[in-house]
């Protein structure tokens, strides 16, 4: 869905570029500057589910994973609440907590498996359940199939944090997995504990 649309415009771009062709770099990153925005986040920010959800769970991405940062910035913009994931080393436990700006990114650090999330000591944050729960997730993954299996880090934090979700008022949170189409196999393998993805946004790396 992303695809078909999106580079079919990139497509046009770069080829009416050619026809000016001594001036096609000035004139492509002019267009590619003016225009483009990454697809997920253009899937992301017309999505029905995003547009109704008020607190938001979003990871802080790893080089390798979809790029979280412009839809944490939308997040912001629309007024919404956002929370971003700390695990506990040794455990399978995570919180979700409350991240109070985009700019506040920038105040947290790296841990050792390189993502950035508040330290161990950061206690004034809300944690998502401690309050009115979540209304939508964006989950990170390394494989995804169309039945909405994913496989993750194998340390369990998303699985167990869904089940306290489950246990909340507010219900399960609508669950939304941010992958590259490389990112989607035929099948991958699941346990008990695996609760099904809803829905998987996929677009090219
Ligand atoms: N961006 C992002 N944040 C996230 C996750 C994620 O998948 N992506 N998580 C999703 O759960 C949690 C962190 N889970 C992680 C689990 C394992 C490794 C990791 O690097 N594991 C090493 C081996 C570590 C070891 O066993 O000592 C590895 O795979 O090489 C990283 C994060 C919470 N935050
Ligand atoms: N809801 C749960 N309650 C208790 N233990 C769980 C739960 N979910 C997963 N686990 C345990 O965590 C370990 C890793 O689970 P799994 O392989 O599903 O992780 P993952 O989903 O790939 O990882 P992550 O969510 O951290 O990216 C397994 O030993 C599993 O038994």
């Amino acid at each position: 869905m992303w695809n078909s649309v999106w580079n079919g415009q990139r497509q046009v771009r770069y080829e009416s570029a050619n026809i000016f062709s001594p001036y096609k770099h000035f004139l492509f990153s002019l267009l590619y500057s003016a225009f483009y925005k990454p697809n997920h986040l253009l899937e992301v920010i017309d999505h029905p589910k995003y547009q109704e959800s008020k607190r938001i769970a979003i990871f802080l991405s790893m080089p390798d994973e979809v790029q979280t940062e412009e839809i944490i910035k939308d997040i912001f913009k629309q007024g919404k609440e956002c929370f971003i994931p700390r695990y506990k080393l040794q455990s399978n436990h995570m919180d979700m907590l409350k991240l109070s700006s985009a700019e506040d990114i920038s105040s947290l650090a790296l841990t050792s498996w390189n993502i950035l999330q508040p330290s161990d000591d950061d206690t004034a944050r809300e944690e998502a359940l401690a309050g009115g729960g979540l209304d939508l997730i964006f989950m990170p993954g390394l494989g995804f199939d169309k039945k909405g299996n994913r496989l993750g880090r194998g340390k369990g934090y998303y699985d167990t944090y869904l089940e306290r979700c489950m246990k909340h008022p507010r219900g399960k949170p609508y669950t939304i997995a941010l992958a590259f189409r490389e990112q989607i196999c035929e099948s991958v393998p699941v346990t008990e504990n695996d609760v099904p993805i809803d829905e998987i946004l996929y677009e090219d790396c």
